[in-house]
Protein backbone atom coordinates (compact mmCIF):
# COMPACT_ATOMS: atom_id res chain seq x y z
CA UNK A 1 0.00 0.00 0.00
CA UNK A 2 0.92 3.40 -0.95
CA UNK A 3 2.54 5.14 2.74
CA UNK A 4 3.16 8.11 0.95
CA UNK A 5 0.77 11.38 1.53
CA UNK A 6 0.24 13.66 -1.65
CA UNK A 7 -0.87 16.47 -0.10
CA UNK A 8 -4.05 18.23 -2.47
CA UNK A 9 -2.43 21.28 -3.63
CA UNK A 10 -4.41 24.07 -2.28
CA UNK A 11 -4.00 25.81 1.01
CA UNK A 12 -7.59 26.58 1.58
CA UNK A 13 -8.52 22.51 1.65
CA UNK A 14 -5.02 21.47 3.12
CA UNK A 15 -4.72 20.73 6.08
CA UNK A 16 -8.44 21.65 6.59
CA UNK A 17 -8.78 24.44 9.53
CA UNK A 18 -9.29 21.70 12.31
CA UNK A 19 -5.47 20.36 11.81
CA UNK A 20 -3.71 23.83 11.88
CA UNK A 21 -3.78 24.08 15.79
CA UNK A 22 -0.53 22.79 17.33
CA UNK A 23 -2.69 23.14 20.51
CA UNK A 24 -4.69 20.13 19.26
CA UNK A 25 -1.59 17.58 19.33
CA UNK A 26 -1.92 16.04 22.79
CA UNK A 27 0.57 16.40 24.81
CA UNK A 28 1.57 13.19 27.47
CA UNK A 29 -0.23 10.70 25.16
CA UNK A 30 2.20 9.21 22.51
CA UNK A 31 5.63 8.48 22.29
CA UNK A 32 7.07 8.20 19.18
CA UNK A 33 10.77 7.07 19.06
CA UNK A 34 11.44 8.04 15.74
CA UNK A 35 11.43 11.85 14.47
CA UNK A 36 8.06 13.17 13.57
CA UNK A 37 7.19 15.07 11.00
CA UNK A 38 4.96 18.01 10.79
CA UNK A 39 2.52 16.07 8.58
CA UNK A 40 2.59 12.90 10.95
CA UNK A 41 1.30 15.19 13.46
CA UNK A 42 -1.12 17.12 11.29
CA UNK A 43 -3.03 13.83 11.11
CA UNK A 44 -2.24 12.11 13.83
CA UNK A 45 -4.22 15.46 15.71
CA UNK A 46 -7.67 14.65 13.86
CA UNK A 47 -7.82 10.99 14.42
CA UNK A 48 -6.43 10.13 11.17
CA UNK A 49 -3.69 8.78 13.07
CA UNK A 50 0.03 8.46 12.71
CA UNK A 51 0.02 5.38 10.49
CA UNK A 52 -2.06 7.32 7.53
CA UNK A 53 1.50 9.62 7.68
CA UNK A 54 4.00 6.91 7.97
CA UNK A 55 6.29 7.25 4.87
CA UNK A 56 8.81 4.47 3.99
CA UNK A 57 11.48 5.42 6.47
CA UNK A 58 9.56 4.97 9.85
CA UNK A 59 9.53 1.30 10.40
CA UNK A 60 5.76 0.07 10.75
CA UNK A 61 7.25 -2.11 14.25
CA UNK A 62 8.71 1.52 15.34
CA UNK A 63 5.45 2.46 16.69
CA UNK A 64 5.48 2.67 20.65
CA UNK A 65 2.99 3.61 22.26
CA UNK A 66 3.04 5.06 26.20
CA UNK A 67 1.28 6.97 28.76
CA UNK A 68 3.51 9.35 30.41
CA UNK A 69 1.87 9.11 33.27
CA UNK A 70 -0.89 7.36 35.33
CA UNK A 71 -2.26 4.94 32.44
CA UNK A 72 -1.06 1.45 32.26
CA UNK A 73 1.02 0.59 29.47
CA UNK A 74 -0.65 0.22 25.97
CA UNK A 75 0.70 -2.98 24.06
CA UNK A 76 2.79 -1.54 20.98
CA UNK A 77 0.95 -4.69 18.70
CA UNK A 78 -2.38 -3.61 19.72
CA UNK A 79 -2.02 0.28 19.00
CA UNK A 80 -0.10 -0.63 15.72
CA UNK A 81 -3.27 -2.31 14.60
CA UNK A 82 -5.33 0.20 15.84
CA UNK A 83 -3.70 3.07 13.81
CA UNK A 84 -3.49 0.57 11.05
CA UNK A 85 -7.23 -0.41 10.86
CA UNK A 86 -8.66 3.03 11.62
CA UNK A 87 -7.19 5.55 9.74
CA UNK A 88 -7.87 4.62 6.00
CA UNK A 89 -10.83 6.73 5.13
CA UNK A 90 -8.27 10.03 5.20
CA UNK A 91 -5.08 7.76 4.31
CA UNK A 92 -6.89 6.93 1.17
CA UNK A 93 -8.19 10.45 0.32
CA UNK A 94 -4.66 11.58 0.79
CA UNK A 95 -2.99 9.29 -1.73
CA UNK A 96 -6.28 9.20 -3.84
CA UNK A 97 -5.08 9.69 -7.20
CA UNK A 98 -7.88 10.87 -9.48
CA UNK A 99 -9.14 13.54 -7.65
CA UNK A 100 -7.84 17.10 -6.36
CA UNK A 101 -9.82 17.98 -3.63
CA UNK A 102 -8.89 21.39 -3.19
CA UNK A 103 -10.42 22.02 -7.00
CA UNK A 104 -14.32 21.14 -5.66
CA UNK A 105 -16.63 23.56 -4.80
CA UNK A 106 -17.80 22.88 -1.06
CA UNK A 107 -21.35 22.53 -2.08
CA UNK A 108 -21.99 24.10 -5.60
CA UNK A 109 -24.61 22.01 -7.45
CA UNK A 110 -24.71 18.86 -4.89
CA UNK A 111 -26.93 17.61 -2.18
CA UNK A 112 -25.46 17.37 1.04
CA UNK A 113 -26.57 14.57 3.58
CA UNK A 114 -25.06 14.20 7.14
CA UNK A 115 -25.72 10.61 8.55
CA UNK A 116 -25.98 10.37 12.01
CA UNK A 117 -25.23 6.89 13.49
CA UNK A 118 -26.31 6.00 16.86
CA UNK A 119 -27.32 2.54 18.45
CA UNK A 120 -31.01 3.45 19.16
CA UNK A 121 -32.82 2.17 22.01
CA UNK A 122 -36.52 0.67 23.32
CA UNK A 123 -39.03 3.66 22.98
CA UNK A 124 -41.69 1.30 25.05
CA UNK A 125 -41.29 -1.70 27.31
CA UNK A 126 -42.44 -4.04 24.90
CA UNK A 127 -39.63 -2.82 22.77
CA UNK A 128 -37.01 -3.92 25.37
CA UNK A 129 -36.93 -7.80 24.34
CA UNK A 130 -36.69 -7.37 20.48
CA UNK A 131 -34.24 -4.27 21.01
CA UNK A 132 -32.10 -6.41 22.61
CA UNK A 133 -32.63 -9.70 20.42
CA UNK A 134 -31.59 -7.24 17.47
CA UNK A 135 -28.54 -6.07 19.90
CA UNK A 136 -27.01 -9.42 20.62
CA UNK A 137 -27.35 -10.78 17.06
CA UNK A 138 -24.81 -8.73 15.93
CA UNK A 139 -21.85 -10.13 15.52
CA UNK A 140 -19.40 -7.37 16.53
CA UNK A 141 -21.66 -7.58 20.17
CA UNK A 142 -21.20 -11.67 20.30
CA UNK A 143 -19.48 -13.22 17.86
CA UNK A 144 -19.26 -16.84 17.68
CA UNK A 145 -16.47 -18.82 16.10
CA UNK A 146 -17.05 -19.93 12.58
CA UNK A 147 -18.34 -23.51 13.39
CA UNK A 148 -21.59 -21.92 15.66
CA UNK A 149 -21.99 -18.80 13.40
CA UNK A 150 -25.67 -20.39 12.59
CA UNK A 151 -26.32 -20.50 16.30
CA UNK A 152 -26.22 -16.12 16.69
CA UNK A 153 -29.92 -15.95 16.22
CA UNK A 154 -31.07 -18.51 18.24
CA UNK A 155 -28.57 -17.57 20.69
CA UNK A 156 -29.52 -13.86 20.57
CA UNK A 157 -33.12 -14.96 21.17
CA UNK A 158 -32.44 -16.80 24.13
CA UNK A 159 -30.27 -14.44 26.11
CA UNK A 160 -32.22 -11.20 25.01
CA UNK A 161 -35.46 -13.53 26.78
CA UNK A 162 -33.44 -14.27 29.64
CA UNK A 163 -32.01 -10.26 30.11
CA UNK A 164 -35.33 -8.41 29.00
CA UNK A 165 -36.99 -8.60 32.66
CA UNK A 166 -33.75 -6.52 34.53
CA UNK A 167 -33.25 -4.40 31.11
CA UNK A 168 -37.14 -3.57 31.60
CA UNK A 169 -36.76 -2.84 35.16
CA UNK A 170 -34.49 -0.24 34.04
CA UNK A 171 -36.38 1.35 31.34
CA UNK A 172 -38.99 1.13 33.48
CA UNK A 173 -37.35 3.30 35.85
CA UNK A 174 -36.45 5.97 33.61
CA UNK A 175 -40.01 6.34 32.20
CA UNK A 176 -40.67 3.06 30.57
CA UNK A 177 -37.89 3.72 27.66
CA UNK A 178 -34.76 5.06 26.25
CA UNK A 179 -34.85 8.46 25.83
CA UNK A 180 -32.05 8.47 22.67
CA UNK A 181 -33.86 8.78 19.51
CA UNK A 182 -35.87 12.32 21.36
CA UNK A 183 -32.06 13.02 21.96
CA UNK A 184 -30.72 12.36 18.75
CA UNK A 185 -33.87 13.72 16.61
CA UNK A 186 -33.00 17.06 18.62
CA UNK A 187 -29.07 16.77 18.01
CA UNK A 188 -29.92 16.17 14.51
CA UNK A 189 -32.36 19.01 14.34
CA UNK A 190 -29.85 21.25 15.88
CA UNK A 191 -26.49 20.09 13.62
CA UNK A 192 -28.47 21.02 10.70
CA UNK A 193 -29.38 24.61 12.05
CA UNK A 194 -25.65 25.12 12.70
CA UNK A 195 -24.77 24.20 9.29
CA UNK A 196 -26.88 26.53 7.42
CA UNK A 197 -25.80 29.30 9.57
CA UNK A 198 -22.17 28.07 8.66
CA UNK A 199 -23.29 28.22 4.91
CA UNK A 200 -23.51 25.15 4.34
CA UNK A 201 -27.06 23.92 3.84
CA UNK A 202 -27.26 20.16 4.47
CA UNK A 203 -29.88 17.69 5.44
CA UNK A 204 -29.35 15.82 8.41
CA UNK A 205 -30.42 11.90 9.07
CA UNK A 206 -30.30 9.81 11.75
CA UNK A 207 -29.85 6.08 11.52
CA UNK A 208 -29.93 3.91 14.31
CA UNK A 209 -28.32 0.29 14.76
CA UNK A 210 -30.90 -1.30 16.84
CA UNK A 211 -34.06 0.31 17.21
CA UNK A 212 -35.99 2.79 15.35
CA UNK A 213 -35.68 4.80 12.99
CA UNK A 214 -32.87 1.63 11.78
CA UNK A 215 -30.38 2.67 9.65
CA UNK A 216 -31.94 1.01 6.54
CA UNK A 217 -34.40 3.44 7.35
CA UNK A 218 -32.32 6.63 7.06
CA UNK A 219 -30.84 5.22 4.05
CA UNK A 220 -34.28 4.98 1.87
CA UNK A 221 -34.60 8.64 2.98
CA UNK A 222 -31.19 9.83 2.18
CA UNK A 223 -32.18 8.42 -1.80
CA UNK A 224 -35.59 9.52 -1.90
CA UNK A 225 -34.12 13.02 -0.85
CA UNK A 226 -31.48 12.69 -3.71
CA UNK A 227 -28.28 13.21 -2.09
CA UNK A 228 -25.42 13.84 -3.81
CA UNK A 229 -22.46 13.76 -1.14
CA UNK A 230 -22.99 11.97 2.30
CA UNK A 231 -20.74 12.66 5.59
CA UNK A 232 -21.35 9.35 7.74
CA UNK A 233 -20.92 10.78 11.90
CA UNK A 234 -21.38 8.29 14.13
CA UNK A 235 -22.01 10.02 17.61
CA UNK A 236 -19.05 7.95 19.19
CA UNK A 237 -16.40 10.38 20.46
CA UNK A 238 -14.40 7.29 20.33
CA UNK A 239 -14.06 4.43 18.18
CA UNK A 240 -14.98 0.47 18.89
CA UNK A 241 -15.78 -2.37 17.12
CA UNK A 242 -18.80 -2.86 18.56
CA UNK A 243 -20.51 0.64 18.01
CA UNK A 244 -19.27 2.63 15.19
CA UNK A 245 -17.55 -0.24 13.70
CA UNK A 246 -21.27 -2.40 13.80
CA UNK A 247 -22.78 0.54 12.32
CA UNK A 248 -20.04 1.03 9.51
CA UNK A 249 -20.28 -2.59 8.73
CA UNK A 250 -23.56 -2.57 8.43
CA UNK A 251 -23.61 0.51 6.30
CA UNK A 252 -21.29 -1.23 4.07
CA UNK A 253 -23.36 -3.99 3.45
CA UNK A 254 -25.89 -1.58 2.45
CA UNK A 255 -23.85 -0.21 0.23
CA UNK A 256 -22.42 -2.78 -1.42
CA UNK A 257 -25.93 -4.07 -2.17
CA UNK A 258 -27.11 -0.70 -4.05
CA UNK A 259 -26.40 0.97 -6.97
CA UNK A 260 -27.82 4.28 -5.82
CA UNK A 261 -25.24 4.03 -3.11
CA UNK A 262 -22.61 2.74 -4.81
CA UNK A 263 -21.99 5.80 -7.02
CA UNK A 264 -22.89 8.08 -4.03
CA UNK A 265 -19.59 10.25 -2.27
CA UNK A 266 -19.31 9.83 0.90
CA UNK A 267 -16.86 9.69 3.97
CA UNK A 268 -16.90 8.93 7.20
CA UNK A 269 -15.59 10.42 10.49
CA UNK A 270 -14.56 7.73 12.49
CA UNK A 271 -14.02 9.33 15.85
CA UNK A 272 -13.67 12.88 16.85
CA UNK A 273 -13.01 12.23 20.82
CA UNK A 274 -9.63 14.73 20.56
CA UNK A 275 -11.70 17.83 18.70
CA UNK A 276 -10.90 20.94 20.38
CA UNK A 277 -14.73 21.92 20.70
CA UNK A 278 -15.94 18.38 21.97
CA UNK A 279 -12.90 18.48 24.41
CA UNK A 280 -14.17 22.37 25.38
CA UNK A 281 -17.53 21.73 25.88
CA UNK A 282 -16.57 18.84 27.90
CA UNK A 283 -14.92 20.62 30.38
CA UNK A 284 -16.87 23.64 30.24
CA UNK A 285 -19.90 20.92 31.67
CA UNK A 286 -17.03 19.88 34.32
CA UNK A 287 -16.27 23.26 35.49
CA UNK A 288 -20.22 24.45 35.38
CA UNK A 289 -20.44 21.27 37.95
CA UNK A 290 -17.45 21.18 39.95
CA UNK A 291 -18.50 24.67 41.09
CA UNK A 292 -22.11 23.45 42.77
CA UNK A 293 -19.51 21.65 45.46
CA UNK A 294 -18.78 23.61 48.67
CA UNK A 295 -15.15 23.09 48.31
CA UNK A 296 -14.89 22.12 44.24
CA UNK A 297 -10.60 21.89 44.26
CA UNK A 298 -11.15 18.48 46.88
CA UNK A 299 -13.42 16.81 44.12
CA UNK A 300 -12.38 13.74 42.20
CA UNK A 301 -13.20 13.79 38.67
CA UNK A 302 -14.48 10.14 38.11
CA UNK A 303 -14.56 9.63 34.30
CA UNK A 304 -16.73 6.88 33.63
CA UNK A 305 -16.48 5.12 30.29
CA UNK A 306 -19.49 1.97 28.50
CA UNK A 307 -16.69 -1.20 28.70
CA UNK A 308 -16.35 -3.68 26.20
CA UNK A 309 -15.33 -6.68 26.59
CA UNK A 310 -10.93 -7.09 27.67
CA UNK A 311 -10.33 -9.28 24.49
CA UNK A 312 -12.24 -6.31 21.73
CA UNK A 313 -8.85 -4.42 22.58
CA UNK A 314 -6.25 -7.33 23.59
CA UNK A 315 -7.03 -9.78 20.80
CA UNK A 316 -8.97 -7.43 18.12
CA UNK A 317 -6.69 -4.46 18.45
CA UNK A 318 -9.78 -2.31 19.22
CA UNK A 319 -8.12 1.23 20.03
CA UNK A 320 -11.47 2.20 22.43
CA UNK A 321 -9.44 1.89 25.02
CA UNK A 322 -6.45 4.25 24.34
CA UNK A 323 -9.07 6.78 22.44
CA UNK A 324 -10.80 6.46 25.75
CA UNK A 325 -7.83 7.36 27.80
CA UNK A 326 -6.32 10.09 25.20
CA UNK A 327 -9.64 11.97 25.12
CA UNK A 328 -9.63 11.61 29.14
CA UNK A 329 -6.25 13.34 28.87
CA UNK A 330 -7.34 16.03 26.63
CA UNK A 331 -9.89 17.07 29.05
CA UNK A 332 -7.42 17.32 31.87
CA UNK A 333 -5.13 19.22 30.29
CA UNK A 334 -8.00 21.34 29.16
CA UNK A 335 -9.32 21.64 32.90
CA UNK A 336 -5.32 22.62 33.74
CA UNK A 337 -5.11 25.38 31.32
CA UNK A 338 -8.40 26.83 33.38
CA UNK A 339 -6.43 26.45 36.78
CA UNK A 340 -8.64 23.43 37.58
CA UNK A 341 -5.73 20.64 38.80
CA UNK A 342 -8.47 18.37 40.39
CA UNK A 343 -7.31 14.32 41.48
CA UNK A 344 -9.78 12.39 38.74
CA UNK A 345 -10.00 8.40 37.12
CA UNK A 346 -10.87 6.96 34.39
CA UNK A 347 -13.02 3.19 35.10
CA UNK A 348 -15.36 1.40 32.89
CA UNK A 349 -19.10 0.49 33.48
CA UNK A 350 -21.82 -1.94 32.21
CA UNK A 351 -20.76 -4.52 31.73
CA UNK A 352 -22.78 -7.55 30.62
CA UNK A 353 -21.96 -11.43 30.63
CA UNK A 354 -19.59 -13.72 32.22
CA UNK A 355 -16.16 -12.69 30.15
CA UNK A 356 -13.84 -10.22 31.39
CA UNK A 357 -14.06 -6.16 30.42
CA UNK A 358 -11.79 -3.27 30.26
CA UNK A 359 -10.74 -2.91 34.34
CA UNK A 360 -10.95 -1.15 36.60
CA UNK A 361 -14.48 -1.62 36.90
CA UNK A 362 -16.86 1.46 37.88
CA UNK A 363 -18.63 0.21 40.85
CA UNK A 364 -14.92 -0.79 42.02
CA UNK A 365 -13.65 1.72 42.04
CA UNK A 366 -15.97 3.99 43.61
CA UNK A 367 -15.86 1.32 46.57
CA UNK A 368 -12.06 1.95 46.86
CA UNK A 369 -12.53 5.57 46.71
CA UNK A 370 -14.40 5.69 49.85
CA UNK A 371 -12.33 3.19 51.15
CA UNK A 372 -9.55 5.64 50.41
CA UNK A 373 -10.85 8.24 52.58
CA UNK A 374 -12.30 10.56 49.17
CA UNK A 375 -15.50 12.41 50.42
CA UNK A 376 -16.45 13.91 46.56
CA UNK A 377 -17.28 12.87 43.87
CA UNK A 378 -18.09 14.35 40.76
CA UNK A 379 -19.10 11.57 37.66
CA UNK A 380 -18.37 12.40 34.03
CA UNK A 381 -20.09 10.21 31.57
CA UNK A 382 -18.03 10.04 28.59
CA UNK A 383 -18.04 7.34 25.60
CA UNK A 384 -21.70 8.35 24.66
CA UNK A 385 -22.86 11.69 23.96
CA UNK A 386 -26.90 11.65 25.21
CA UNK A 387 -28.12 11.02 28.38
CA UNK A 388 -29.34 7.00 28.31
CA UNK A 389 -30.14 3.92 30.69
CA UNK A 390 -26.27 3.76 31.78
CA UNK A 391 -26.37 7.49 32.85
CA UNK A 392 -30.12 8.08 33.95
CA UNK A 393 -30.25 4.52 35.52
CA UNK A 394 -26.88 2.98 36.30
CA UNK A 395 -24.79 5.94 37.23
CA UNK A 396 -27.68 8.36 38.97
CA UNK A 397 -28.91 5.81 41.06
CA UNK A 398 -26.93 2.29 41.25
CA UNK A 399 -23.41 3.93 41.39
CA UNK A 400 -25.09 6.99 43.47
CA UNK A 401 -26.24 4.96 45.97
CA UNK A 402 -23.02 2.65 45.99
CA UNK A 403 -20.96 5.79 46.25
CA UNK A 404 -22.97 7.70 49.64
CA UNK A 405 -23.28 3.69 51.25
CA UNK A 406 -19.34 3.25 50.25
CA UNK A 407 -18.20 6.70 52.53
CA UNK A 408 -18.67 9.67 50.11
CA UNK A 409 -20.27 12.12 51.30
CA UNK A 410 -21.30 14.30 47.89
CA UNK A 411 -22.14 13.04 44.61
CA UNK A 412 -22.13 14.99 41.30
CA UNK A 413 -22.89 13.94 37.77
CA UNK A 414 -21.83 16.29 35.08
CA UNK A 415 -25.05 15.60 32.37
CA UNK A 416 -24.21 14.13 28.62
CA UNK A 417 -23.64 16.81 25.74
CA UNK A 418 -27.28 16.43 24.47
CA UNK A 419 -27.37 19.66 22.40
CA UNK A 420 -24.64 22.19 23.75
CA UNK A 421 -24.04 24.39 21.37
CA UNK A 422 -20.23 24.68 21.66
CA UNK A 423 -20.33 20.89 20.80
CA UNK A 424 -23.02 20.88 17.60
CA UNK A 425 -21.22 24.08 16.66
CA UNK A 426 -18.12 21.76 16.62
CA UNK A 427 -19.68 18.93 15.15
CA UNK A 428 -20.74 21.10 12.22
CA UNK A 429 -17.27 21.91 11.36
CA UNK A 430 -16.46 18.90 11.60
CA UNK A 431 -18.87 18.20 8.97
CA UNK A 432 -17.41 20.96 7.04
CA UNK A 433 -14.35 19.91 7.60
CA UNK A 434 -14.64 16.58 5.86
CA UNK A 435 -16.71 18.07 2.84
CA UNK A 436 -13.71 18.90 0.38
CA UNK A 437 -13.16 15.06 1.26
CA UNK A 438 -16.56 13.39 0.64
CA UNK A 439 -16.16 11.06 -2.76
CA UNK A 440 -12.13 10.92 -3.44
CA UNK A 441 -12.74 7.45 -3.55
CA UNK A 442 -15.54 6.91 -5.55
CA UNK A 443 -15.50 4.30 -7.68
CA UNK A 444 -17.92 3.58 -11.01
CA UNK A 445 -20.47 1.36 -10.11
CA UNK A 446 -18.63 -1.03 -12.98
CA UNK A 447 -15.27 -0.67 -11.19
CA UNK A 448 -16.79 -1.49 -8.03
CA UNK A 449 -18.63 -4.62 -8.57
CA UNK A 450 -16.03 -6.36 -11.35
CA UNK A 451 -12.81 -6.10 -9.95
CA UNK A 452 -13.41 -5.92 -5.99
CA UNK A 453 -12.04 -2.07 -6.06
CA UNK A 454 -13.00 -0.25 -2.55
CA UNK A 455 -16.74 1.03 -2.90
CA UNK A 456 -15.40 4.52 -0.88
CA UNK A 457 -14.23 5.11 2.47
CA UNK A 458 -16.81 2.97 4.59
CA UNK A 459 -15.47 -0.27 2.49
CA UNK A 460 -12.31 0.67 2.95
CA UNK A 461 -12.11 1.26 6.45
CA UNK A 462 -13.66 -2.00 7.33
CA UNK A 463 -11.28 -3.64 4.57
CA UNK A 464 -8.68 -2.93 6.73
CA UNK A 465 -10.04 -3.46 9.44
CA UNK A 466 -11.28 -7.39 8.58
CA UNK A 467 -7.74 -7.71 6.96
CA UNK A 468 -6.00 -7.48 9.96
CA UNK A 469 -7.99 -8.65 12.61
CA UNK A 470 -7.90 -11.63 14.31
CA UNK A 471 -10.93 -13.42 15.35
CA UNK A 472 -12.27 -12.30 18.04
CA UNK A 473 -13.05 -15.00 20.62
CA UNK A 474 -16.27 -15.72 21.60
CA UNK A 475 -18.14 -14.51 24.82
CA UNK A 476 -16.55 -18.09 25.75
CA UNK A 477 -14.28 -19.47 24.10
CA UNK A 478 -10.91 -20.16 22.87
CA UNK A 479 -10.88 -24.09 21.53
CA UNK A 480 -8.02 -26.26 22.14
CA UNK A 481 -7.92 -29.44 20.02
CA UNK A 482 -7.41 -32.93 21.42
CA UNK A 483 -8.37 -34.59 24.97
CA UNK A 484 -7.14 -31.40 26.98
CA UNK A 485 -9.26 -30.24 30.05
CA UNK A 486 -10.00 -27.51 27.79
CA UNK A 487 -11.71 -29.29 24.92
CA UNK A 488 -13.56 -31.16 28.04
CA UNK A 489 -14.51 -27.96 29.24
CA UNK A 490 -15.63 -26.63 26.46
CA UNK A 491 -17.01 -29.89 24.69
CA UNK A 492 -19.62 -29.48 27.65
CA UNK A 493 -20.36 -25.99 27.58
CA UNK A 494 -21.12 -26.58 23.62
CA UNK A 495 -23.52 -29.08 24.45
CA UNK A 496 -25.21 -27.50 26.93
CA UNK A 497 -25.44 -24.65 24.91
CA UNK A 498 -26.87 -26.79 21.64
CA UNK A 499 -29.42 -28.19 24.29
CA UNK A 500 -30.44 -24.84 25.87
CA UNK A 501 -30.62 -23.44 22.03
CA UNK A 502 -33.11 -26.03 21.34
CA UNK A 503 -35.28 -26.33 24.21
CA UNK A 504 -35.47 -22.69 23.58
CA UNK A 505 -36.76 -23.62 20.22
CA UNK A 506 -39.15 -26.19 21.46
CA UNK A 507 -40.99 -23.73 23.68
CA UNK A 508 -40.90 -21.34 21.66
CA UNK A 509 -41.64 -22.81 18.11
CA UNK A 510 -43.69 -25.99 19.83
CA UNK A 511 -41.71 -27.95 17.30
CA UNK A 512 -39.25 -30.35 17.55
CA UNK A 513 -37.50 -33.87 19.40
CA UNK A 514 -39.14 -33.64 22.40
CA UNK A 515 -42.76 -32.75 20.82
CA UNK A 516 -42.32 -35.91 18.49
CA UNK A 517 -41.79 -37.92 21.55
CA UNK A 518 -44.49 -36.45 23.00
CA UNK A 519 -42.39 -35.25 25.97
CA UNK A 520 -43.96 -31.44 25.05
CA UNK A 521 -46.26 -29.69 26.15
CA UNK A 522 -46.32 -31.00 29.77
CA UNK A 523 -49.62 -30.34 30.77
CA UNK A 524 -51.84 -30.44 27.41
C1 LIG B 1 -19.65 3.74 23.63
C2 LIG B 1 -20.73 3.26 24.08
C3 LIG B 1 -21.07 1.83 24.12
C4 LIG B 1 -20.28 0.70 23.98
C5 LIG B 1 -18.80 0.60 23.73
C6 LIG B 1 -21.15 -0.44 24.11
C7 LIG B 1 -20.76 -1.77 24.05
C8 LIG B 1 -21.57 -2.83 24.44
N1 LIG B 1 -22.84 -2.78 24.94
C9 LIG B 1 -23.32 -4.04 25.23
C10 LIG B 1 -24.56 -4.41 25.74
C11 LIG B 1 -25.66 -3.54 25.97
N2 LIG B 1 -25.66 -2.19 25.75
C12 LIG B 1 -26.90 -1.70 26.09
C13 LIG B 1 -27.31 -0.41 26.04
C14 LIG B 1 -26.51 0.65 25.65
N3 LIG B 1 -25.19 0.60 25.23
C15 LIG B 1 -24.75 1.86 24.95
C16 LIG B 1 -23.49 2.26 24.54
C17 LIG B 1 -22.40 1.40 24.33
N4 LIG B 1 -22.41 0.05 24.30
C18 LIG B 1 -25.85 2.73 25.20
C19 LIG B 1 -25.82 4.21 24.99
C20 LIG B 1 -26.93 1.98 25.63
C21 LIG B 1 -28.28 2.49 26.10
C22 LIG B 1 -29.29 2.71 25.05
C23 LIG B 1 -30.56 3.19 25.68
O1 LIG B 1 -31.55 2.54 25.46
O2 LIG B 1 -30.60 4.18 26.42
C24 LIG B 1 -27.74 -2.76 26.50
C25 LIG B 1 -29.20 -2.63 26.87
C26 LIG B 1 -29.44 -2.08 28.21
C27 LIG B 1 -29.20 -3.10 29.25
O3 LIG B 1 -29.85 -4.14 29.23
O4 LIG B 1 -28.26 -2.89 30.04
C28 LIG B 1 -26.96 -3.92 26.46
C29 LIG B 1 -27.39 -5.31 26.81
C30 LIG B 1 -22.26 -4.93 24.89
C31 LIG B 1 -22.34 -6.43 25.06
C32 LIG B 1 -21.19 -4.17 24.39
C33 LIG B 1 -19.88 -4.58 23.88
C34 LIG B 1 -19.59 -5.71 23.36
FE1 LIG C 1 -23.94 -1.06 25.38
Amino acid sequence: MNQSIQNPSSSATFPPPCLSSASRIPKSSLLFPRAISTSQRICRCIGVQMDACVNSNVPKNSVVAKYSSGWSEIQSSNLKQSLNKYSLPLRALFTSKNQDVSSKPLVGDEKIGVLLLNLGGPETLEDVQPFLFNLFADPDIIRLPRLFRFLQKPLAQFISVLRAPKSKEGYASIGGGSPLRRITDAQAEELKKSLCEKNVPAEVYVGMRYWHPFTEEAIEQIKRDGITKLVVLPLYPQFSISTSGSSLRLLESIFREDEYLVNMQHTVIPSWYQREGYIKAMADLIEKELEKFDNPEKVVIFFSAHGVPLAYVEEAGDPYKAEMEECVDLIIEELEKRKINNSYTLAYQSRVGPVEWLKPYTDETIIDLGKRGVKNLLAVPISFVSEHIETLEEIDVEYKELALKSGIEKWGRVPALGCEPTFISDLADAVIESLPYVGAMAVSNLEARQSLVPLGSVEELLAVYDSQRRELPAPVTVWEWGWTKSAETWNGRAAMLAVLVLLVLEVTTGEGFLHQWGILPLFR
